[in-house]
């Protein structure tokens, strides 16, 4: 890395984007980061509290300003107070005047999800993702058969734990069944339509299941992680696997029947589906319950007594104790409205305030330990330690 990477601290930055031509037309505040010869340039185009934090990008070898495609949500401009680069693909950005849930962010610029979309798309791309503290809470993928009673299970635990949970609201070329929702049950959509829209990267998993295109969207899973909620998909073993290779390290739970049998006398009963249909779901359950034994999952729960399945799967999740698994909770504090940034001996970020009055709950100096930050887009960057 040495002098190929600098970070905005830098005054000279600010310097070689004007002796470049500085062409990035923010609105006040910018940030600058030089990686590997291009400079990343943060800030607002338009004037006002809420305007969203653009990126504009400088290539040093070419001269040429190039404007990447922007994944994720991104942050509002009024607080975000300076970028800091964590490692050579992503940097660090600190809202001032924030709660513990909501001060950090990331713009990733050469990670692996990041990679794979520029891949897809073509051009340069950067995606955001906020940051959490500890483990933060792992998205929840629920896989297994048709019938077997996962949206039943999934239903429960939104109902139970609605501050807790968000569904990842999927996209489907089916249609809707009575009572189904668009937006809320599914984004109900046109196969040209979600088949381009895959071709486009939108999509974080897509699968041709019982004969309809179905897909998890970038957009749905940050809608959730962006509420600070936990992230529960409910999708068939093909998109398990895909959402397994990617970047997202979730929790894998298949859904077993207690036996074939009772799984078609659910299907039946439901009555959602034609015979048709239901043959076909049944045909593709049998090879989903063969899968399901293949190691990819990390836990299988039996769907018997519905009422026992469902304390089970609490258990596992860790909802029948005090424990969460959102340390960021246990971490309560709120950034000054104003701060210095600056590393110390062990390369950890020190935030100083710079506020004149103190206030409870505002610590003096927070320190940051990123060396063990992890996953992001689509979702959360967990790992971060923070001491004050
Ligand atoms: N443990 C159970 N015992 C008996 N019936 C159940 C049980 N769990 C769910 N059911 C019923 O089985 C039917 C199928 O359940 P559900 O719709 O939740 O399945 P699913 O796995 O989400 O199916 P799909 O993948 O097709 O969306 C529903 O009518 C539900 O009420
Ligand atoms: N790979 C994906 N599978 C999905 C997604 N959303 C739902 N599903 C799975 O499809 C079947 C059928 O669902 P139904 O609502 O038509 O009964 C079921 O196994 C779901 O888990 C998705 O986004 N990706």
């Amino acid at each position: 890395m040495g002098q190929e990477i600098q970070e905005n601290f830098s005054a000279s930055l600010h310097e070689t984007l004007s002796a470049c031509g500085d062409d990035s037309d923010f609105k006040g505040h910018k940030t600058i980061t030089e990686i590997f010869g291009k400079l990343y340039v943060v800030g607002a185009t338009s004037e006002g509290a809420e305007s969203p934090l653009d990126v504009k990008l400088f290539d040093k070898a070419t001269g040429k300003w190039l404007a990447p495609t922007i994944l994720g949500k991104k942050p509002n401009s009024s607080t975000v107070h300076s970028g800091v680069l964590v490692t050579n693909d992503r940097i660090l950005f600190l809202k001032a005047d924030s709660s513990a849930n909501e001060f950090s962010y990331f713009l990733e610029v050469d990670s692996k999800f990041v990679r794979e979309r520029k891949d897809l798309l073509g051009g340069e791309v950067v995606a955001w993702s906020k940051g959490s503290i500890g483990d933060g809470p792992k998205p929840i993928v629920i896989s297994g058969p048709s019938g077997v009673g996962k949206g039943t299970l999934i239903n429960k635990l939104m109902k139970d734990f609605p501050s807790t949970f968000g569904f990842s609201v999927s996209h489907t070329t089916r249609a809707p069944r009575e009572k189904e929702v668009n937006g809320i049950h599914y984004h109900f959509t046109e196969r040209e339509v979600m088949e381009t829209e895959i071709k486009e990267g939108k999509f974080l998993e897509s699968a041709l299941v019982h004969g309809n295109l179905y897909g998890t969207s970038v957009e749905a899973v940050e809608a959730v992680t962006d509420t600070g909620k936990r992230c529960i998909l409910d999708i068939d073993v093909q998109g398990a696997r895909s959402v397994r290779a990617s970047t997202i390290e979730a929790i894998f739970i298949f859904i077993r029947p207690p036996s074939f049998e009772e799984l078609e006398k659910r299907l039946r009963d439901r009555g959602t589906e034609t015979e048709e249909q239901i043959q076909k779901r049944l045909r593709n359950a049998r090879k989903e319950i063969e899968e399901g034994k293949e190691g990819l999952f990390d836990h299988v729960l039996v769907n018997d007594d519905l009422e026992s399945c469902y304390a089970n799967l609490k258990k596992l999740l860790g909802l029948d104790s005090m424990e969460t698994s959102n340390k960021a909770a246990s971490v309560d504090f709120r950034t000054p409205s104003s701060f210095t940034i600056s590393r110390d001996a062990e390369n950890n970020i020190v935030i100083d305030s710079q506020d004149t009055e103190t206030k409870d709950g505002i610590p003096k100096k927070i320190v940051l330990d990123v060396s063990s930050v992890r996953g992001g887009a689509p979702g959360r960057t967990r790992g971060l330690t923070v001491s004050i």
